[in-house]
């Protein structure tokens, strides 16, 4: 039976750490995993020669180096919808805060000490209209990606009767189904921008979306709105966003990136990245992370993976050995590999195939044993990133 090393990154939850069985040893000081399962901090691929995959308890992948991990054949995956519903209900949160002027009333009430009875009464009644807001209803939430999250936060926008419209360049079937009916789909980014009270991004971070809220972006914005940033922090322009605020283009900047720009802006209301931060949403990220980790260590399984495409097949009682096969999606791989099997005599019992473009990756298992020179000798093959083998007998 095989074993593995796990090196946790920041504070997993304990109900997905719990999935790992004695075959699994797990320590935030593991020096050579298998496997890493992380949150935000940053992983360095290249200090960790044996790393075969890394699960990312959450949405954004922006702290790994998914590029050069493909071309290393690491496996990276991440939990998509696990911890979209905590993100939603912050965002909403934010909103009311933001719009019924709440930061501003609890600061109030805080001051009222050493008042009582009919003295406080009448302050806080004399007061309170500093504190008028606006309701939700009936205004324009403006949804800029409509992925897991944003099709979660413009539908929770109809449920606050709100006009919810929302655009995505790449829409996903599987999203855009969960979409209310009454969610308007826009044609374009700047349909949006111009008929929203309140716009929230919800992109990942890449190198295309890296500065999307420019000043381009935030001059299309119906004068007074207000903008919600729950996706990354470099997604926005700081300068363009002060800029907007000053004029009055901006009324508002709600976002969950703390940066030494925003801190102590009166008009910019500050969380500090909560946007998961949940019992609920820290459960569902790490049980599925360790889940899909699991799965591709002992089987070579994959299911949400950001950079290799997603492949399922249990092994039958009567396979020997799995063989594994990462390559670069390109003409005559199975043949060269199923060549290379039948020249030492190596019985394949099933072999699933699959690609996303860049990387094919193949599930091949077979009757007999794998020696360690037939792998070697496939992986000296062009194209080949990576191969392993995998031993049920
Ligand atoms: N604040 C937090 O704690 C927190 C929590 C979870 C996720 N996030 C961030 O939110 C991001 C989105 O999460 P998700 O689960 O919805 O991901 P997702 O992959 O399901 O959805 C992202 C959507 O953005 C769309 N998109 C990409 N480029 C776009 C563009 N230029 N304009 C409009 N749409 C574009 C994609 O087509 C996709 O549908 C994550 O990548 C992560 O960075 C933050
Ligand atoms: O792990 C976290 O706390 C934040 C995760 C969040 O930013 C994500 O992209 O899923």
């Amino acid at each position: 039976m095989d074993s593995y090393r796990i090196k946790t990154i920041n504070a997993i939850a304990a109900e997905g750490l719990a999935l790992f069985d004695d075959r699994y040893q797990v320590s935030p000081d593991e020096e050579n995993p298998h496997g890493i399962v992380v949150r935000s901090s940053p992983v360095d691929i290249d200090s960790y020669p044996e790393l075969l995959a890394i699960a990312r308890a959450g949405a954004g992948v922006n702290n790994i180096p998914v590029d050069a991990a493909t071309e290393k054949g690491i496996c990276v995956f991440n939990t998509p919808g696990a911890n979209a519903n905590a993100v939603v209900e912050l965002v909403f949160t934010m909103l009311g805060i933001w719009l019924r002027n709440v930061h501003q009333g609890i600061s109030f009430c805080q001051e009222l000490t050493g008042l009582k009875g009919e003295e406080l009464n009448q302050e806080v009644e004399a007061r309170k209209k500093m504190f008028k807001g606006v309701e939700m209803a009936g205004k324009t939430l403006g949804v800029i990606g409509l992925g897991q999250i944003g099709v979660r936060v413009a539908n929770a926008g109809v449920h606050h009767q709100m006009r919810v419209i929302g655009f995505d360049p790449f829409p996903v079937m599987g999203n855009i189904h969960n979409l209310s009916p009454d969610v308007e789909l826009a044609r374009s980014r700047k349909e949006v921008l111009e008929q929203a009270d309140y716009v929230s991004v919800h992109v990942p971070l890449n190198k295309n979306t890296r500065g999307l809220v420019s000043t381009d972006f935030l001059k299309v914005m119906k004068d007074g709105a207000v903008l919600f940033n729950y996706a990354r922090g470099p997604v926005v322009d700081e300068d363009a966003v002060l800029e907007a605020l000053a004029s009055g283009k901006l009324s508002g900047h709600i976002t969950d990136f703390p940066s030494e720009k925003f801190i102590g802006h009166e008009q910019i209301l500050i969380t500090p990245h909560l946007g998961a931060s949940t019992s609920e949403s820290e459960e569902n990220c790490a049980c599925m992370a360790v889940s899909e980790l699991k799965s591709y260590l002992e089987y070579g399984n994959i299911t949400h993976s950001v950079n290799f495409p997603n492949v399922e097949a249990i092994p039958t009682v009567w396979v020997h050995t799995r063989l594994i096969v990462i390559n670069h999606d390109k003409p005559g791989m199975i043949g060269l590999v199923t060549n290379i099997l039948g020249k030492h005599h190596i019985n394949i019992m099933s072999y699933s195939n699959e690609s996303n473009g860049t990387v094919g990756y193949n599930i091949i298992d077979c009757e007999n044993a794998v020696s360690a020179e037939v792998q070697q000798e496939i992986e000296a093959c062009d194209g080949v990133i990576r191969t392993r083998v995998i031993t049920y007998k």
